[in-house]
């Protein structure tokens, strides 16, 4: 049976699709066979031949040692690059409610051990005309349940100042509608990190209890896995394990 992780985030442009790389890289590394799939892509480019190409989709494929083909990591692109269903909208089309979770059962065949997916925009964007990303989660958790696969939510957010609102709030209402934040990666976007950047992870301990599993350096930096206890109290970094200029503190917080 494999684990499978939502990557979602705080809002759009927040590093969803550069940190689930870097994990998935990661994880292939220590081993793992790992699956990618991104469930509709707007903001896609119409290529000379007539392909749809999503950078998002790609970036993760390629992560992945291009697994399957892009149609099954991505099923569903437009090209405006504004909300699913608004793309969608714009083609005359819309995104197929059903697919975005059905197309999750070609990863789980037991060809891999940990199936990374990725939402489109903040947690509770609309990702078609009847779901936000939470309520796809939401279906993605209650057929994982079914067919005997473990299924976590982990948060992208930047970390820099006015983070702790947007982890708090969203965590809380992810709380609300039952379907709770496992784990956050906290993704510094660039160099210079702001005066928020010493405090924010200790502050979202304390404020949220969801376990930090991972923060993530600047340009190609190293990805850092901070297993976090389920208990809320995120362990301290005891040791890590340092492979590919990546920090991983151990594999417990990804299952094998
Ligand atoms: N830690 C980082 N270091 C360097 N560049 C980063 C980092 N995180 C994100 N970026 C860059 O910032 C941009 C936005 O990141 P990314 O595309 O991963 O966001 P996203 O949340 O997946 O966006 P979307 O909602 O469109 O899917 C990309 O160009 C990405 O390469
Ligand atoms: C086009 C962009 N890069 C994402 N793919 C879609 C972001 C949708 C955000 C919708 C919203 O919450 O306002
Ligand atoms: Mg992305």
């Amino acid at each position: 049976m494999a684990s499978l992780y939502f990557v979602t985030g705080t809002d759009t442009e927040v590093g969803k699709t550069y940190c689930t790389a870097k994990t998935v890289e990661r994880l292939r590394e220590c081993g793992q066979r790992v699956g990618v799939y991104k469930p509709v892509a707007s903001g896609c480019e119409l290529r000379a031949d007539g392909q749809r190409y999503s950078v998002d989709a790609t970036t993760l494929w390629q992560a992945a040692g291009r697994p399957k083909n892009i149609d099954a990591v991505c099923p569903q692109r437009f090209i405006a690059a504004v909300s699913p269903p608004r793309s969608a909208a714009k083609e005359g089309a819309q995104v197929d409610t059903r697919r975005l979770r059905d197309g999750l059962a070609v990863w789980c065949d037991g060809e891999f051990d940990v199936v990374m997916i990725e939402g489109a925009g903040g947690l509770f964007s609309p990702i078609s005309d009847d779901w936000l990303n939470v309520d796809l989660a939401i279906e993605m958790k209650r057929w994982s349940d079914q067919d005997g696969h473990s299924f976590e939510l982990l948060l992208v957010a930047p970390d820099r100042l006015g983070v702790l609102h947007h982890v708090i709030s969203t965590s809380r209402a992810a709380e609300a509608a039952g379907m709770p934040i496992t784990g956050l990666i906290l993704n510094r976007m660039d160099d210079s990190g702001d005066d928020s950047t010493q405090t924010n992870a200790d502050d979202l301990r304390q404020w949220c209890g969801i376990p930090m599993i991972a923060s993530v350096q600047h340009a190609g930096g190293p990805l850092v896995v901070i297993s976090g206890a389920n208990d809320g109290n995120a362990s301290e970094e005891t040791s890590r394990e340092t492979a590919c200029g990546v920090n991983f503190l151990n594999q417990t917080t990804i299952r094998r």
